[in-house]
């Protein structure tokens, strides 16, 4: 049991706001109360929006890069002095590995800060030379600036690394930022204000509104007026909604949206590397992540070796407590998630599919028995229209399907309203390069996932997101450029 409180925080300060309303934050490993998270309602939106409006104006307006990036610089740092706390927050709230936590959301939640301020110290701006009639000719420059305030709706997989993939770009840009994290995971955003008030980030720079989405936090912050633009990452249809808010005032929107991410496994691929790299993709953080693969195609010759050998990995899989060093894969992130997969896991069953391994809630111990759990599952025997094939599930668990030309496997990975992700698993690189190229997706891997370069273009395709955040991408959104033309 904790009593951790989890306030607002507007213009540098904490604060429990106006509405007098409460939730309860509970921890999904064994249904603790984490504690109380105070709502936001439009009052506390509207301050927050109104301070980081001002924080434009203030000093923050004022900065130099150089002093924003060594600002950011300082954030990053914050979060590294003080890792053992946030990697506490963070696995409270979600019930994940701290193995896990440990090396890929804490130190990805510092890093963004960095990688951003390098961009925008870095980043050349355009010019171009015209040729005029008189032969003096005309000198063009673009001109980037902030965009203004900047609402930022964070997700419950990821919560900090997905929370400043978004408030980095973004600060080292010149914004200001209201943030609204998932009500599931509010502990690392809130921890995060501390942290940029001893870096000397002005106040109303970076505020956090609590809540949920309709009639509330979310809904508020993304219809206020006084946003300038919306980033968002979590599901399609949540995205749909947000996109109807950004539209009055014609607000810019970034969108990281679900997917169905499909791996596809050639018989001339390396097994043992295939193997490793699937059981990541479908199981790692309880099959929570947005890129992770829910469909696997195995070419024909190798699908019996290739499902004996996952339904092996995913029987040595050990869940329990985040700070068990032997466990590698946690809890679901709430009950209300576990009754969804394990509504998919039922539907698989009733729709005739072979259920290779899991399919239902593991035997835990006593003390874990109220948290959120699933058993890892894999089925077979499913057709590519069975809604366990078409829907996003978000849960550790995959259907493997075999095929037999190239042809064919890329029509039917492509065979999705979805295209966030993908990975190819083939040792001739001619084959890599060229499956790759045709897969409708935002970002495909060949013999690899979740190898992240941050400076690579990131986002989805068709229903899986709008635009591109990453390095110099990140630049289109967080900024305005103008263009300005000087007759010689
Ligand atoms: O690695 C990243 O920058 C990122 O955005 C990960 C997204 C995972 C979504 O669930």
């Amino acid at each position: 049991m904790s009593d951790r409180e989890s306030l607002h925080f507007i213009n540098g300060e904490y604060t429990a706001g106006s509405s007098g309303l409460t939730f309860e934050n509970r921890c999904p490993v064994d249904g603790s109360l984490i504690g109380l998270v105070h709502e936001g309602k439009r009052e506390e939106v509207d301050a927050a929006v109104s301070a980081a409006r001002a924080a434009l104006k203030g000093p923050w307006g004022r900065m130099s890069v150089e002093e924003r990036v060594r600002m950011l610089y300082r954030v990053a740092d914050g979060i590294t002095a003080r890792f053992d706390e946030f990697l506490e927050a963070e696995c409270l709230d979600t019930g994940k590995p701290k193995s896990l936590a440990s090396h890929i959301d804490i130190p990805r939640g510092a890093a963004n800060f960095k990688v951003f301020a390098d961009v925008i110290r870095n980043v050349p701006t355009e010019g171009f030379f015209l040729e005029t009639p008189d032969g003096a000719g005309a000198q063009n420059y673009g001109v980037r600036t902030p965009k203004g305030v900047i609402g930022v709706i964070s997700p419950w997989n990821l919560p900090l690394l997905l929370m400043t993939w978004k408030v980095g770009p973004a600060l080292a840009c010149g914004n200001t930022v209201v943030v609204k994290p998932s009500e599931e995971t509010p502990l690392t955003t809130t921890l995060l204000g501390e942290v940029m008030n001893d870096a000397g980030v002005p106040r109303g720079v970076f505020n956090v509104v609590h809540g949920f989405g309709p009639d509330s936090a979310g809904a508020f912050l993304t219809e206020h007026p006084g946003v300038d633009a919306i980033t968002f990452t979590g599901e399609t249809r949540t995205g749909t909604a947000i996109m109807k808010a950004a539209a009055e005032g014609v607000r810019d929107v970034s969108f990281e949206l679900g997917g169905k991410n499909p791996a596809i496994v050639f018989a001339d691929c390396d097994m043992d590397k295939a193997i490793e790299g699937t059981m990541r993709s479908v199981f790692a953080n309880c099959g929570q992540v947005c890129l992770g693969t829910e469909r696997v195609f195995v070419e024909r010759p190798v699908f019996d070796e290739f499902v004996a050998r996952l339904k092996a990995g995913a029987e040595g899989l050990k869940l329990g407590r985040p700070e068990d060093e032997t466990v590698n894969m946690g809890p679901l992130i709430s009950k209300e998630h576990q009754q969804k997969v394990l509504g998919y896991y039922k539907l698989a069953k009733d729709l005739g599919a072979t259920v290779v391994i899991g399919g239902g809630v593991p035997d835990m111990p006593d003390d874990l028995k109220d948290g959120a759990w699933v058993e890892p599952t894999i089925w077979t025997g499913l057709g590519d229209d069975s809604a366990v094939m078409r829907e996003e599930i978000f849960g550790p668990c995959c259907h493997i399907t075999p095929f037999d030309e190239e042809e064919e496997v890329i029509a039917r990975a492509n065979d999705t309203v979805y295209g966030l992700a993908s990975a190819v698993w083939t040792e001739n690189m001619s084959r890599g390069h060229r499956v790759a190229a045709q897969i409708d997706c935002g970002i495909c891997w060949v013999n690899s996932w979740f190898l992240r370069d941050l400076r690579t273009a990131f986002g989805g395709t068709k229903q899986s997101g709008i635009g591109r955040e990453g390095g110099v991408h990140s630049l289109e959104f967080y900024t305005e450029l103008r263009n300005v033309c000087v007759k010689l």
